[in-house]
């Protein structure tokens, strides 16, 4: 049995725990937060009713359905048959983009899926008559048809391309003048977004082809209470930041806990589950080769600003355009608005979210959080008071995370040459230290990514022998190819047991008079 210590409570620090403990060997979790989770994190506001929930997700919020993302079904499912039924993980439809979603452009309010907006800003003729998303997916189609077939086979095609940024790909291979590339951005994505490598950019695109998403009924944080639960407090510390790792004689390892209760702990191995800039900010740590410490010190992570407002009613749920669901695109500085998912058409108070990333949310940073509300407030209004509503009359309170400023900065995007440069080399253990998170693996940015690099670096861990994901008993070292079997059903919350997601949403969303599409190009 192997005395393991795992550095990080993220999705990625909690599956390699939870996998090394079902292989029979002793961990323990240290997490420098007083919560678990990192990049997922569930933010609850006070409940005005008593059966009220009020939450928004300042993380993560959605997952696709698709193979790719099997592994979160399939840890959801582990999670679900080693706790109580009340612990369970229940997975709802999330709405991506509703019919009646919105585009802000320039003052003026147009449908998602008008296509005369090009023309309208004056795009060369041969670009009019499409939406930008037509535009985006009429170019990345291929691309995303080669990755989905086979995605180990996809990536090798798609390096060839890594020296690029996707700005210089659409310019030099798809022929798009620069206004189009600036106007497909400004709707699709976030700016400075396509001034990223290729690589992660193409991969982005091919999760948000997915048609069919889902979030977890209550929040995110669930699925990692639920892990927490499973581990059980003896072996989870929070609060515990590791500020040092020595390497002893005997080639056990030491690490250094500080914050409220300092200890030191030795292990026989250590799973580093950190984004690249927590293991910088390690203050004593072993120095590794060049390449690698050029890794940690340069791999990209794009900032992420994201702010949930708590508002009286569900205002827009009830104006001459509701919205159920999906998101509004904008050029103010909000960017996008996000209507929640969950509860939907419910006489509860509810939640809008506003999301920026890249430059856009690196702009909040440079301004007070009681000014960051009243510029959201403002940009809001600016919108809805177009459709009669005031929003300041709505407003209950507002909690943000600009990402940055957090340990786990924003999420890892690569800039041009960094995948070729730096992915193996990350992944690589150095002695009985091994590295695990989304910057380790194929799917930047995703829940999946943190968990698909824990089940590789465990399995590294124990000689590289093949483990079955948690929750599968397929014997495989990738995340099950299988999705879950579709049936008929009529609920409108399914568990992952029930096997029928992808069903079940286009049947609820019909229900609801959806339109789930797939639109944006940033988690
Ligand atoms: C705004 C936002 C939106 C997102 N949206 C989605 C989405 O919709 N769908 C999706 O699938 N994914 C989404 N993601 C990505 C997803 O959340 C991440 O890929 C995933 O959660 C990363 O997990 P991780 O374990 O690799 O890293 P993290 O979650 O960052 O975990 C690292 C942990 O290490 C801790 N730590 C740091 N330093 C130390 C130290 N010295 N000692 C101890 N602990 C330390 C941190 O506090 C943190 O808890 C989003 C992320 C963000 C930020």
């Amino acid at each position: 049995m192997l005395q393991v210590g795992i550095v990080g409570g993220g999705i990625a620090g909690l599956y390699a725990a939870l996998l090394l403990k079902q292989q029979g060997h002793e961990v323990t979790v240290f997490e420098s937060n007083s919560r678990l989770g990192g990049r997922i994190y569930t933010h609850h506001f006070r409940p005005l009713g008593q059966e009220e929930s009020a939450f928004f997700e300042a993380g993560a919020m959605r997952i696709p359905l698709s193979p790719l993302h099997a592994c979160v079904f399939e840890m959801a499912r582990y999670l679900n048959d080693n706790n109580p039924a009340r612990e369970k993980v229940e997975f709802i439809p999330y709405v991506l983009q509703h019919v009646n979603n919105k585009i802000l452009l320039q003052g003026k309010i147009w449908d998602a899926a008008d296509k005369t907006l090009a023309a309208s800003v004056g795009l060369p003729e041969r670009f009019h008559n499409k939406t930008a998303r037509e535009m985006l997916f009429g170019v990345m189609q291929p691309w995303t048809d080669l990755l989905n077939k086979d995605l180990d086979h996809g990536l090798t095609s798609v390096l060839r391309y890594d020296q690029l940024t996707f700005r210089q790909y659409l310019r030099d291979f798809a022929e798009w003048p620069d206004e189009v590339i600036d106007f497909v951005e400004l709707v699709m994505s976030q700016t400075s977004q396509y001034d990223q490598g290729f690589t992660d950019l193409v991969l982005q695109t091919m999760h948000f082809a997915n048609p069919d998403w889902v979030t977890v009924k209550g929040g995110l944080t669930r699925i990692v209470e639920s892990a927490a639960k499973v581990l059980g407090p003896a072996c989870v510390f929070r609060n515990a930041p590791v500020t040092e790792i020595h390497e002893l004689p005997d080639n056990k390892l030491k690490l250094v806990v500080g914050g409220i209760a300092p200890l030191e702990r030795t292990f026989d191995k250590v799973i580093l589950a950190l984004p690249p800039v927590a293991i910088q900010n390690i203050q004593v740590r072993p120095k590794w080769s060049f390449v690698k410490e050029r890794a940690i010190q340069a791999i990209h992570e794009g900032p992420l600003y994201k702010m949930g407002l708590h508002f009286r009613t569900r205002f827009w749920e009830h104006t001459d355009s509701p919205c159920f669901g999906g998101q509004t695109q904008t050029d103010l500085r909000i960017r996008w608005i996000v209507y929640p998912s969950n509860d939907l058409g419910s006489s509860n108070t509810g939640c809008l979210m506003v999301y920026s990333g890249m430059t856009d949310a690196l702009r909040w940073s440079w301004t007070p959080q009681s000014q960051r509300v009243r510029l959201a407030l403002e940009d809001l209004n600016t919108f809805f008071s177009q459709q009669g509503v005031d929003v300041y009359s709505q407003f209950i309170e507002a909690f943000d995370v600009h990402w940055p400023s957090e340990v786990g900065g924003g999420n890892t995007m690569y800039l041009p040459g960094q995948y070729t440069r730096f992915h193996d080399v990350m992944k690589q253990p150095e002695g009985n230290i091994y590295f695990a998170g989304e910057h380790i693996s194929r799917h930047h940015t995703w829940v999946a990514g943190g968990i698909e690099s824990a089940h590789q670096t465990v399995e590294e861990l124990l000689g590289g022998s093949s483990l079955p994901v948690l929750g599968s008993t397929v014997a495989t070292s990738t995340v099950p190819k299988d999705l879950p079997r579709r049936v008929e059903s009529q609920s409108s919350h399914y568990s992952i047991q029930d096997t029928a997601l992808a069903a079940v949403i286009m049947q609820t969303s019909a229900a609801l008079a959806l339109k789930p599409m797939a639109i944006g190009i940033m988690d």
